[in-house]
């Protein structure tokens, strides 16, 4: 098929985790490329944009979702949230343990959802320019990406760190 009529490809992207640890920050980041401060936090927003990954143009849709807990009554709609992602992302901050906690909860539930092992997950560890602030460890990350078959990357939203791994 030729450049031209081919389609291009599209992906749903669900960003998961508890309040407050930079899932409208990481979201805004990634699609301006700069931190911003100032920015409407308490709103589920879809963003869409075109990427370029492994050298092919990529439609993404990404869903910043509000602190959902995993049981009550928000489970349903972020089951809803889920089953509507293609891919995700859990994210934590590095100076908040409750918010590490929840990462194996909101795992267990997409595995739960999408009725697979095999959907692709990627936590990240945000906050890390707070290094005084920090309560959980690199190294603890580490292990629970491995334990849940996810990949780990340690950010911080407001360093240049991010906008090169974010390209
Ligand atoms: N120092 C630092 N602050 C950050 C970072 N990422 C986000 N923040 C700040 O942390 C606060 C919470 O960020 P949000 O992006 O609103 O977090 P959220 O997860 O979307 O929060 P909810 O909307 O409550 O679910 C804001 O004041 C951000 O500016 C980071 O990497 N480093």
């Amino acid at each position: 098929m030729s450049e031209s009529v081919r389609k291009m490809l599209r992906a749903k992207l669900v960003v998961l985790g508890r309040d407050n640890s930079g899932k409208t920050a990481l979201c805004v980041r990634f699609i301006t490329r700069r931190f911003i401060g100032e920015y409407e936090h308490k709103r589920e927003v879809t963003y869409r944009c075109q990427k370029i990954v492994d050298k092919e143009a990529i439609e993404l849709e990404i869903l910043d979702t509000v602190n959902k807990e995993c049981v009550g009554p928000a489970a349903s709609s972020l089951e809803s949230s889920i089953k509507w992602g293609d891919g995700f992302l859990i994210i934590y901050s590095v100076t908040d343990r409750s918010s590490f906690e929840a990462v194996s909860r909101l795992k267990r539930l997409i595995d739960h959802v999408k009725q697979t092992l095999g959907i692709p997950t990627v936590i990240v560890a945000n906050k890390c320019d707070m290094e005084n602030g920090r309560v959980v460890r690199t190294d603890e990350g580490q292990a629970l990406a491995s334990d849940l078959r996810s990949v780990c990357f340690a950010l911080t939203d407001n360093s240049t760190a991010i906008s090169d791994s974010m390209k």
